[in-house]
Parts: C-alpha cells; sequence; structure tokens
C-alpha cells in the first residue's frame, strides 16, 4: 500500500516512520510519503489560507494551493487513490472503515486546519476519485496530522505481515462487535490481587466462555450502543445473560 499525506506540517508524521509502521515500510509493505503544502504556493509568504465567505471565525485553506499539490501528488504514482480528509463533520472512522481502506492500493490524505479547506476541493475531485471525509471522534482537533496517524496505525496493523501475530488483528476489541475483556499475565498475586483461577485452569472451554462472558459485560457495561447494534445472530443462548 502506499500511503502519500499532504500536511503544512510534514514532521508531525515523522512516527510513521518509526516502530511497527517502519518496520512495515522497511518490509515494503508500506510506502509512505510526506509532502508539504507549502511547495506548491508561489507568494513569499507561503499563503496557505484565507479569511471565510460569509464572514465567521478562523480561516479557511485555499483551494488553488490544495489543487496544485493533490493534482502533483495523485500524478505522482499510477495506483488510483482513495482521497481521505480529516474533519469534526466527517463520517465516523470505525474498524469497519480501517478493514475497508486495509483493501486499498493507495491512500492520499489531506490535512487540513480545524475550520476545513475549501469545499470545491473535495468536490472536485470527488468527481474523479472516492473521497471520504471522516471523524476519528467527537471531539475538535486543531489540525488532521494527528488524526491521520490514527487512521494510518489502525488501517496498517490489518496488513498482512505488519502484526507478529495475525490474531491479534482477528481477536482485537471490536472485531466480533464486543469489547475486548481484561488480561492478565505473570506473577500470579500482584499486590495482593490474583489471577481469575479459572485462567489457570487449562479448561479452554471454561476459558473462552468466561472471557466471552467478561467482554458481554464490559461491553453492557461501558458501551450498550454496540451491543444494541450486534446482530441478532451473534449473540447465543448462553449470551442471553447481557
Ligand atoms: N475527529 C476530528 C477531526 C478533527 C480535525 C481534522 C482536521 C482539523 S481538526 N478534529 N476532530
Amino acid at each position: 500500500m502506499r500511503i502519500d499525506v499532504v500536511t503544512i506540517f510534514p514532521g508531525y508524521l515523522a512516527p510513521l516512520r518509526e516502530s511497527l509502521l517502519g518496520r512495515a515500510a522497511d518490509a515494503g509493505l508500506i510506502e509512505v510519503a510526506l509532502h508539504d503544502l507549502r511547495s506548491w504556493t508561489h507568494d513569499v509568504h507561503q499563503t496557505v489560507d484565507d479569511a471565510p465567505y460569509g464572514g465567521g471565525p478562523g480561516m479557511v485553506m485555499r483551494p488553488q494551493v490544495w489543487g496544485e499539490a493533490l493534482d502533483a501528488v495523485i500524478a505522482s504514482d499510477s495506483r488510483p487513490p482513495r482521497l481521505v480528509v480529516p474533519a469534526p463533520a466527517g463520517r465516523s472512522f470505525t474498524q469497519a472503515t480501517a478493514r475497508a481502506y486495509a483493501t486499498e492500493q493507495r491512500l492520499v490524505f489531506a490535512c487540513g486546519r480545524y475550520e476545513g479547506i475549501d469545499q470545491r476541493v473535495v468536490d472536485h475531485y470527488s468527481r474523479q476519485f472516492p473521497v471520504d471525509e471522516v471523524s476519528i471522534g467527537d471531539y475538535v482537533l486543531v489540525g488532521g496530522e494527528a488524526a491521520v496517524l490514527v487512521i494510518v496505525e489502525a488501517v496498517a496493523r490489518l496488513l498482512p505481515g505488519v502484526l507478529g501475530n495475525p490474531r491479534s488483528a482477528a481477536e482485537d476489541s471490536f472485531s466480533d462487535g464486543l469489547l475486548e475483556g481484561p488480561a492478565y499475565t505473570r506473577p500470579e498475586v500482584w499486590r495482593g490481587q490474583a489471577v481469575p483461577e479459572v485462567l489457570r485452569s487449562g479448561n479452554h472451554g471454561a476459558i473462552a466462555r468466561w472471557r466471552r462472558d467478561r467482554a458481554l459485560e464490559r461491553t453492557a457495561k461501558r458501551r450498550p450502543d454496540l451491543l444494541a447494534a450486534l446482530p441478532e445472530d451473534r449473540l447465543d443462548a448462553a449470551d442471553q445473560a447481557f
């Protein structure tokens, strides 16, 4: 997968080259290219934004600069892109979105400021490519860069070969629609707290049941919306207690 990120803060995306993603990049599983939006300005001040039509606070990012930048970046690789624009007003980015993005050949991220990019940019490219405005949560950031770090990590970990243990991605929270239950490791007793007996019993059926019950219990308590959204056939008779 090829990932392009257009941003006025390329340094902010440096972590994409570290650790998990660094190894994936070294293994050729992911190719990350960072592009400084200001490279496509032509004035001495490298202006990328302007006052909003209709008045109001803040600044809006200029369509001309974004148009030149995205034309150049998209043309720099033959793989057809999905354009992803993080925005507070975007559709929710979920594990299902991450799974869908993991099947893409190429993602091009446009990092805007909170007040946004001139809408005509999204409208223009939507006529040629799939364009998604996505929100990573109901809170407001200053710019899209942190959202790109989140999205790229959630997507990259699903790519074959990126995670050490592929079962992790299959069994993590949200993969079966439930939150993950509690996890334990050695020592058996820590500060007077013992690991639940069943986990040391070696009875794999009982362990699976216990883990399912803890996941259902936690989901019912913390995210009843997820439980309500579960398709009927995903809860078996033993689950009905939740
Ligand atoms: N979920 C979310 C996205 C954002 C921003 C994207 C771009 C600027 S601010 N805030 N919150």
